[in-house]
């Protein structure tokens, strides 16, 4: 039987525009494969919000400008009233900027979707990181879920390794690189003649540094992502303020050279690690030997390495950070919200 599920975006910037074009291209293929139609009914700016009960007009939608400009744009041609944000469909997508102060709009965003019945597909992490076992709770009592594999490394598969792949192991530690941005850097740096400010230029221009780059640069989106996929694998109630957090403002061009003449690297590595009863959660620059397989992930990648007492040690390389792969890591928790 064909189901169908009725997504709101919220914030329609870079990877919810990417979200839209992909939706677009791939919705016949998800009607064959999992027989669901997936429509994007609402999306909400900070103007507010277009709204059509029957389906946006997704190849409209991503000719547009991104952000509320597009939103408008969209409502002029179509002849639509711009509305008050109102949660309504089967599915929220939150693409809000991410703010770990309050959890910024998506907090409340999130809350509304879960009194309205909404699963939740998010790719920001402020409202997570400031609340996520509260709002775990809600979505308990609504029965809903909240899937998050856009919040926690997006195109590297993290959360669904810890979850599935390794489900009834003990996972001892897990490492990771775990931010395109700060790892882009620091490529660029060891390997091209280019300076910090030049590389995180570039890195702005891909569209995958943060809104405010200091997020990435000063290891605050590790640390956010390290303690989602802690918190969320270890079950536990961590918060920011239990960890120690350093990035890579420090690195020089000398320190890498150095390193170099024994084949190491510097990377900005987050982990968790079990130590007896307590869980340690932390992120800072290492030098990595050349036999450490994380060693190898350049560029925008990440990597990810669990060690496990039964299954050994686990490693997963590659998926760059990139608003593409971003919106690709959304559409996958929202095929697996429906299997
Ligand atoms: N870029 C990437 O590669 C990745 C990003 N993320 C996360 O995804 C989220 C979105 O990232 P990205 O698309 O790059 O960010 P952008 O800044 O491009 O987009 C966010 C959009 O949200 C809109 N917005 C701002 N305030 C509100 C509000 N109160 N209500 C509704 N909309 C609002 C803005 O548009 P306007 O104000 O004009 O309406 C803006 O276009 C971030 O939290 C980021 O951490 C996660 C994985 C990868
Ligand atoms: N800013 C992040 C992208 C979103 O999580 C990165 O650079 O990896």
């Amino acid at each position: 039987m064909m189901k169908q599920r009725k997504i709101v975006i919220t914030g329609y910037g870079t990877v919810a525009k990417e979200f839209v074009e992909l939706l677009d291209q791939k919705k016949e293929e998800l009607v064959e494969k999992y027989h669901t139609e997936f429509k994007v009914v609402g999306v909400i700016g900070s103007i507010g919000m277009i709204y059509e009960p029957d389906g946006l007009n997704l190849s409209v939608l991503h000719q547009l400008p991104k952000g509320s400009l597009g939103i408008s744009q969209y409502a002029s041609r179509k002849d639509l009233s711009i509305e008050s944000p109102l949660l309504k469909g089967d599915i929220l997508l939150e693409c809000t900027p991410t703010n770990l102060e309050t959890g910024g709009p998506a907090l409340s965003y999130m809350k509304q979707a879960l009194e309205a019945k909404m699963d939740i597909v998010s790719v920001s992490k402020g409202a997570l990181v400031h609340s996520l076992p509260e709002l775990l709770e809600r979505a308990t009592a609504n029965g809903r879920q909240i899937k998050y594999s856009g919040a926690t490394a997006a195109a590297l598969p993290t959360l669904d390794i810890g979850e599935f792949s390794l489900a009834g192991s003990n996972i001892l530690s897990i490492k990771g690189i775990l931010n395109g941005t700060s790892n882009f850097i620091l490529t660029s740096m060891s390997e091209g003649n280019i300076t910090f400010g030049e590389a995180l230029h570039q890195a702005q221009e891909k569209g995958i540094a943060e809104k405010n780059p200091d997020l990435d640069i000063k290891g605050l989106d590790s640390a956010c992502k390290i303690l989602l996929l802690a918190n969320g694998l270890f079950h536990t109630k961590l918060t920011l303020k239990d960890m120690a957090i350093e990035g890579i403002e420090k690195i020089t061009k000398a320190d890498m050279q150095r390193a170099k003449i024994n084949g190491c690297e510097w990377k900005l590595i987050a982990a968790a690690k079990k130590q007896g009863d307590r869980l340690i959660l932390q992120v800072k620059p290492e030098i990595l030997a050349p036999e450490n397989p994380l060693i190898h992930v350049k560029g925008t990648n990440k990597g990810i390495l669990f060690e496990t007492e039964e299954m050994g040690t686990i490693c997963c390389v590659g998926g760059a950070s990139h608003p593409k792969g971003a919106a690709a890591a959304a559409l996958k928790d929202m095929i697996n919200l429906i299997r």
